[in-house]
């Protein structure tokens, strides 16, 4: 059973929180100053930090930093009256899970503990193909289709190609191609199959924290680094680590990452002994790197060690029939999770999949088939299983082509009307994610996080809405 620590000086609010909490099945405990939830930590060991701002003794802030510098694989989420986005900036910068308003909204709040929960199992993977448990056995198995067009072709070619030696990858992709599973279909075609798989999404990790998370700091090398802390790069030696998002991190990082690539040692942050490392590097990304390189946004040296071959996934729209083909996959993936028996679609929804453009590419199909399948009573999911989204794709592609304007032409889609809800939806969405940006100085990783949405969801967007970022 998870355990949470509530820390909150409130006491008929910590006691509310934490009997809420009990009911829905997790142990806590609870502290009502920041003093007494950092002693709390020393001698026990905890899942999750729920943390109130306003404590007697310290802020919240100062409670994240402890913890993050101390245990920073527990996630911590900040509870505050105060939502200035100061406050939520600072927060999600030193690396607090998220953060809420209060009065908190109890489910809202469950839902939360249950992704940081589930985030701090999984944000490292490490795949080991030798005696593992059965989650970890079935790991392995990568369950990779294929496709039957010629750009799925070339994929698994390529990929089967470059597997057994030992060149870096840059496999490039918008959101949800499928990018962390090409690199692990790399991983098992490779000689290293059997030793660490290592995913680090360097897209979640703050500037501060990116450079320890990597190569791991020495005891005291900054304030309130308390303990020795080994990175991800000791962690896959021998094997494979693979950096998504690798063009989020900062100029000092790439630097670091450099050396690692070119003369296979690290330094740990404050330590001035060399560590030998033999790590081969899969990098992804679904920025334009070749064009942050060239106006050196990016280090046009680690671009060229990464990319000594690179991969190209294409979006699930370019891919004609590959669509159903996932479809099916996902839709006895769906079955088996949710132990459904769920036969095929209808020729509607075949239909509806056609039409829509898939911006989350595989992922949102995945999502979607899984979601019909739960909500679906009958043999076939049909297009009431279907999000709206998903169903306006099709009206609004009928729309913008074939709707006639009063005077019996086709009317320019573009055209701004005042009483069209969805476009004024989209104007103020477009608005406040371009205000968010700005705010966050364009780190999409917090910038997601104060919109509420996931960095998939915003790179969509940010592309859907051609903002400037
Ligand atoms: N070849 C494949 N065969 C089966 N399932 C796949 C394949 N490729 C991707 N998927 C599924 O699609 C989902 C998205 O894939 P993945 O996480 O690899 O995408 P990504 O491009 O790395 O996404 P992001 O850019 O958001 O990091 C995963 O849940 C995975 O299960």
């Amino acid at each position: 059973m998870p355990k949470i620590l509530v820390i909150d000086d409130d006491p008929s609010f910590n006691m509310m929180l934490t009997t809420f909490l009990k009911r829905n099945e997790f142990k806590v405990e609870s502290a009502h100053s920041a003093e007494s939830g950092i002693d709390h930590l020393k001698n026990h060991q905890v899942d999750l930090v729920l943390t109130d701002y306003k404590l007697p003794d310290q802020d919240g802030i100062s409670v994240i930093k402890k913890v993050k510098e101390s245990y920073p694989g527990t996630p911590v989420i900040l509870m505050t009256h105060y939502a200035d986005i100061r406050t939520a900036v600072k927060s999600i910068q030193i690396g607090a899970f998220e953060f809420v308003t209060k009065p908190v909204n109890p489910d809202e709040l469950l839902l939360l503990v249950k992704r940081a929960l589930k985030e701090k199992k999984e944000p490292v993977e490490t795949i080991k193909t030798s005696q593992g448990s059965k989650k970890t056995k079935h790991k392995s198995e990568l369950d990779y289709i294929s496709g039957e067009s010629k750009y799925a072709k070339k994929v698994y070619e390529h990929a089967s190609l470059v597997g057994p030696t030992d060149m870096s990858v840059l496999i490039l992709g918008e959101s949800g191609t499928g990018k962390e599973f090409a690199a692990k279909l790399i991983y098992e075609k490779s000689n290293r199959k059997g030793k660490p798989f290592i995913a680090v999404d360097c897209g979640a990790l703050s500037d501060e924290l990116a450079a320890s998370e990597l190569f791991g700091h020495v005891k005291g090398s900054f304030t309130g680094a308390l303990q020795d802390k080994t990175g991800q790069f000791e962690y896959a030696n021998g094997g494979t680590l693979f950096l998504d998002e690798v063009g989020n991190l900062s100029y000092e990082v790439q630097v670091k990452l450099l050396r690692a690539l070119q003369e296979k040692k690290i330094r740990k942050i404050g330590s001035n002994a060399d560590i030998n490392v033999d790590v081969r590097i899969i990098a992804a990304t679904n920025d334009n790197l070749k064009e942050k390189a060239e106006n050196g946004s990016f280090r046009l040296d680690l671009y060229h060690r990464l990319n000594e071959f690179s991969i190209q996934l294409y979006p699930l729209r370019n891919r004609g029939n590959d669509l159903f083909i996932f479809a099916e996959h996902f839709l006895q993936e769906a079955n088996d999770e949710l132990g459904k028996d769920i036969e095929d679609f209808t020729e509607d929804t075949k239909e509806v999949f056609k039409n829509y453009p898939w911006p989350g590419n595989l992922r949102e199909l995945k999502n979607v088939i899984k979601r019909a399948v739960l909500l679906c009573q009958d043999n076939k999911i049909s297009p009431e299983q279907l999000p709206e989204e998903i169903k306006s794709g099709v009206s609004t592609l009928v729309t913008e082509q074939t709707l006639p304007s009063s005077n019996g032409s086709t009317e320019n889609s573009t055209t701004p009307n005042p009483k069209d809800l969805k476009q004024l939806q989209e104007t103020s969405e477009k608005e406040t994610i371009e205000k968010v940006l700005k705010e966050t100085h364009y780190n999409k990783s917090l910038a997601a996080k104060i919109l509420n949405i996931d960095r998939k969801t915003l790179y969509n967007k940010i592309k859907r809405y051609e903002i400037d970022a």
